[in-house]
């Protein structure tokens, strides 16, 4: 028997939906050579938005719009959508994504998200930090003031062979109850990732932001309080992690007002409310 589809998961999709629609609206254009699709079940809403807009907008004559996959998945999404993939590796040496659309599994007050529930990271990070600009699509689950608040812990992609050891360390930096990801149902063992690594998902306290620091909050791990960068930073610094689940940092326009290229964190959020409005968090209007 097919699952039944309750009133609230109607509403969950509904506002995924609407967010990606608007989203879609305020930053995709058909004359954008290169974009970026992330993976999950919210971007399968920004890529109807998508292929909405080029129907209503075709592309200027002999203009392809190429969108790059975050992974397996979001590539099988594109090809769906009659959109034209390209592989990150394609792209030609000097070409910026125009923007990419992603989601996330929690977004704090600053803009920075935790992503990776559904095993999809490293690529995800990847295109964020190539494209000019990172747009995040999520509905009102996801919006906390500090992240680990409802989002339980932080996925990190890590090497088979480091499983161990990672874990390990990731108690000593105070997540006692850190777990290799396994499937669920229908098959036993660890989950892979597309790189064909490991998912390990580590507890931590919620987790203090750039902000409480700046204002005298120590989130150096003392007492196991972290804030996002530092926590970002250590366990990146675990030999045989590949990356962490934490997208923090500058966005797009910082970091290309610093002569770098992109950054990870988005230049907006997009909320899909329970009430069918969208509230949208630019990063310009945020108090730094
Ligand atoms: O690993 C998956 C990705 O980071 C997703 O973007 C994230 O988990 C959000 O997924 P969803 O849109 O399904 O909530």
């Amino acid at each position: 028997m097919a699952p039944q589809k309750s009133p609230d998961n109607d509403r969950i999709e509904a506002a995924k939906r609407k967010a990606a629609y608007r989203a879609g609206e305020e930053h995709f254009d058909s004359s954008m050579r290169f974009v970026g699709i992330g993976s999950g079940s919210t971007i399968v809403y920004g890529v109807e938005a998508i292929k909405e807009h080029l129907k209503k907008n075709p592309p200027p004559p002999n203009h392809m719009n190429w969108f790059v996959p975050t992974g397996w998945n979001s590539r099988k999404v594109i090809e769906e959508a009659g959109l034209l993939p390209i592989a990150f590796d394609s792209l030609p040496r000097e070409a910026m994504i125009e923007v990419c659309f992603d989601g996330a599994d929690e977004v704090d007050e600053e803009l920075n998200c935790i992503k990776g529930g559904g095993a999809c990271l490293f690529q995800e990070k990847l295109v964020a930090c190539r494209s000019k600009k990172f747009v995040c699509i999520a509905d009102y689950r996801k919006q906390q003031k500090r992240l680990l608040t409802n989002w339980p812990s932080i996925p990190i992609e890590v090497a088979p062979i480091a499983r161990a050891s990672v874990l390990r360390e990731l108690k000593l930096l105070g997540s006692p109850d850190a777990k290799l990801r396994e499937h669920s149902v229908a098959k036993s063992g660890p989950i892979q990732t597309d790189q064909s690594f490991y998912i390990i998902d580590a507890p931590f306290k919620t987790l203090l932001s750039p902000l409480d620091v700046k204002n005298g909050s120590d989130g150096s791990g003392k007492d196991g309080q972290w804030d996002v960068e530092a926590l970002a930073a250590r366990i990146k610094m675990i030999s045989g992690v590949l990356e962490v689940g934490l997208f923090h940092g500058m966005n797009g326009d910082e970091a290309q007002a610093a002569g770098l290229q992109g950054g990870q964190k988005p230049v907006a959020v997009y909320f899909g409310m329970e009430d069918g409005e969208v509230s949208v968090s630019r990063a310009e209007e945020i108090k730094k």
